[in-house]
């Protein structure tokens, strides 16, 4: 198989006068899981679309396993998907939906148990669809999506609904496929659920990706060798610092950011010089910080005051 997972190259797309995708390129590999992240109107579900074939793009192309989509010979062995976890008939059962699904594709409905399993419905699978809460409807989409038992996983905001116990689940469900060798994308507009759970990400804003790069690197980059230091003597410690070399800015009552020096140099110069101070540390950036620094200027709009979510 050439090229195992998808590689999205130059995508760009008109709605009428909007621009969704403007150069959307980035692949997605065997083994890890890739957080798609940005926020909302960035581009992920029209990416997500095209990468199926459902939308078609000005140019650009979008390849699974080495090929578009819609030339796969059996394309659900290839790539699962869940776009939208509403869409079900809500008078069968959840068993029923799958083997409706299963038969319509060619597949073995045995399968259809052992993903019912594999994602925890066994209980609930004979209860009508129609009746299950968002968080047992991502599972059966999930489900669905495994059904061929493809090597890739292309689900769009599958934390939307799902509980705390759901959301550990899920956490642990995604990394397990990984673990299987599989490539799995996965979106979201909150950097909060894809942490922990991304090895890798693609930062999107405005139609194109920011930024794609390993989690670690990511916050390695964004923490930028920064130092806090604590200390009551803030002009003394300063201007050691300086002469130093270090750039030297306050940030907090009682704390400094310095810049340019490790914090082990900090430490033994403030030593030297019988500076006192009650902590030095390395200044560690949040997955949350660099998301926000990335995206800053791609938001669509910004709120007058912080949110829940950005405090
Ligand atoms: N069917 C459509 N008709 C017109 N404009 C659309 C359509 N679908 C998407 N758009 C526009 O394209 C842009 C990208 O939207 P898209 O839904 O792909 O973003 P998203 O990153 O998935 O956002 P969200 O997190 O809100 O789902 C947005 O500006 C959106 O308004």
């Amino acid at each position: 198989m050439s090229a195992p997972g998808i590689v999205v190259d130059g995508l760009h797309k008109r709605y009428g006068r909007a621009l969704a995708l403007d150069g959307m390129s980035f692949s997605v590999r065997p083994g890890v899981v890739t957080g798609f992240v940005g926020p909302n109107g960035a581009g992920k579900s029209t990416t997500m679309r095209v990468i199926l074939g459902l939308d078609a793009v000005e140019a650009g192309t979008a390849l699974v396993n080495g090929k578009p989509y819609r030339d796969l010979r059996h394309p659900l062995n290839h790539l699962g998907s869940l776009l939208d976890a509403a869409a079900l008939h809500p008078t069968r059962s959840g068993r029923s939906h799958l083997l409706w699904l299963a038969h319509a594709q060619g597949l073995n409905g045995r399968r259809v148990d052992e993903v019912i399993e594999r994602v925890g419905l066994t209980s609930v699978a004979r209860r009508k669809a129609g009746g299950y809460s968002l968080g047992m409807r991502q599972r059966l989409g999930i489900a669905a999506a495994l059904l061929g038992d493809p090597p890739t996983l292309m689900l769009d905001e599958p934390f939307n609904g799902m509980d705390p116990d759901g959301i550990v689940w899920m956490r642990a469900f995604l990394r397990s496929l990984a673990a299987e060798g599989r490539a799995v994308l996965v979106s979201s507009h909150l950097m909060s659920e894809v942490q922990d759970t991304a090895d890798r990400l693609v930062v999107v804003g405005r139609g194109r990706a920011i930024a794609e790069a390993a989690v670690a690197d990511l916050i390695a980059a964004s923490s930028g060798n920064r130092v806090l230091l604590r200390t009551t003597a803030g002009a003394h410690a300063t201007r050691v610092l300086v002469h130093a070399g270090a750039t030297v800015a306050t940030t907090v009552p009682d704390a400094l950011t310095v810049s340019g020096l490790p914090a082990v140099r900090v430490a033994a110069l403030l030593g030297e010089q019988r500076v006192p101070f009650s902590e030095v540390s390395a200044h560690r950036a949040t997955l949350e910080d660099v998301y926000l620094e990335l995206t800053r200027d791609a938001v669509e709009f910004h709120a007058a005051t912080p949110t829940e979510a950005s405090r």
